[in-house]
């Protein structure tokens, strides 16, 4: 059975087609083609960078909605060297990642119209991505016509965390009316604490673990017995750790002293926090790691402090969430930053050395994939995996299709 996956994150869109034949395992199959467009670079025109076939193009398109440019991603499936399949009729289901699922979605469903109507009435509660997955459903509608298809929600896993850490502490009334904490990256905190009991070869039901999701979105995840039972992540994907470009957690006075004092309004305040805070806001220069890193380097003092606040978070809130497990087995390292940036990782375990947890800095800095890099005297086991939203996304719809 031939299913494609949108995976629409906030500036990029990323495509997969799996070929899978028997219940799929934990191990994840290559894509037989997969797509990728990043909206960050340039702005006259879009990169679509496709896989297939043993080779990786490169096409450079008109820059154009995310609509109309995963029109051009999906049809390459059946067209010119990236072709893979003869035809969309190949194609059995269609997995979206879907960033927010509010109250109503605990788990994976298959999308209907009611399904479609709760996900546009949710993207106040995410504005960057719910749009970005409703333009996948309708690329798909348009290509592909009536064929089944998946949504799976960032917030599902996190369906699990208790009250007490779910509810925020203003008046009641906002949790009757849906603002409460939801987490997101949910797929991938799944993916990943599945995979570090298999890494492990342990029960993911007898370990406590910290998954740290660090990509341009960051959160973390405290794991216990298999199910989320907290995350820094809440409302909307902006609270918690410092990010890329978005703050993360801030006193909210600050928000209305701008409003009452700078007259910011909604919107204004929106662009800041999402846009322009985090790495990049403190530093001036890049959200991204690898530019950041290289600044630091040459001495610049903002990266520096950009870095030490970003090192100084992640560690605060992985303090609140071993005290949210009662404990800590495994600390495990996923997404761009997490899966790469050996000197976040080894800041990160230098700061925690007091829950006696030490990593082998030469296997720290091998920086491979799926490998416990905690010396063997260290009580907590510190991982790398690789996260495979993706791959997790096609089982979820295997599962649905054969439930
Ligand atoms: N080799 C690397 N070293 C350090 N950081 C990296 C490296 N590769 C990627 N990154 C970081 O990962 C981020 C993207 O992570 P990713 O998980 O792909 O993000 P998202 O899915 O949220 O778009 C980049 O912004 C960059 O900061
Ligand atoms: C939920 C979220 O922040 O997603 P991403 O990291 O893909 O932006
Ligand atoms: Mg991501």
């Amino acid at each position: 059975m031939k299913i494609l996956v949108l995976n629409a994150g906030s500036s990029s869109q990323k495509c997969r087609l799996y070929a899978i034949d028997q219940n799929p395992s934990l191990e994840p199959l290559t894509p037989l083609w997969e797509a990728n467009a990043d909206w960050t670079k340039e702005k006259g025109s879009t990169e679509i960078k496709i896989k297939a076939n043993g080779q990786t193009e490169v096409q450079k398109v008109p820059a154009g909605t995310r609509l109309e440019i995963t029109h051009q991603m999906i049809k390459t499936l059946w067209n010119g060297k990236t072709r893979v399949i003869s035809g969309p009729e190949e194609i059995s289901v269609v997995g979206h990642r879907v960033v927010h699922g509010g109250p109503d979605y605990r788990e994976s469903v298959r999308i209907t119209p009611e399904v479609q109507a709760t996900i546009e009435r949710l993207i106040p509660y995410a504005p960057l991505h719910n749009p970005a997955a409703l333009d996948g459903m309708k690329a798909t509608e348009q290509i592909l016509g009536q064929i089944p298809q998946v949504a799976v929600f960032d917030t599902a896993f996190h369906s699990t965390i208790p009250q007490e850490a779910a509810i925020y502490p203003g008046p009641y009334s906002w949790y009757e009316q849906g603002i409460r904490r939801y987490g997101f990256h949910g797929t991938s905190h799944l993916y990943c604490s599945q995979r570090s009991a298999h890494i492990l070869k342990r029960d993911v039901k007898t370990l406590r673990i910290v998954n740290c999701h660090l990509g341009n979105g960051c959160s973390l995840a405290a794991i216990r017995n298999g199910q989320s039972v907290d995350t820094t992540m809440g409302f909307t994907p902006l609270e918690g750790l410092m990010m890329g470009s978005r703050s993360g957690t801030v006193d909210p006075s600050i928000l209305i002293y701008l409003q009452r004092e700078h007259g910011y309004s909604a919107d204004r305040l929106d662009q800041v926090l999402n846009k322009e805070s985090g790495v990049l806001g403190i530093s001036g220069i890049s959200g991204d790691m690898r530019t950041l890193e290289k600044a630091v380097d040459e001495g610049n003092e903002r990266a520096k402090l950009a870095l030490a606040i970003y090192i100084y978070r992640i560690t605060y809130f992985i303090g609140a969430m071993v005290a949210s497990l009662g404990g800590i087995d495994v600390l495990s390292f996923t997404a761009g930053v997490g899966e790469n940036d050996r000197l976040v990782r080894s800041s990160v375990c230098e700061r925690l050395g007091f829950l006696d947890l030490k990593i082998d800095q030469s296997l720290n800095e091998q920086s491979l994939a799926d490998t416990d890099i905690a010396t063997p005297d260290s009580r907590v086991r510190v991982l790398i995996v690789r996260t495979e939203e993706d791959w997790e996304i096609a089982r979820e719809c295997w599962q649905n299709l054969h439930s």
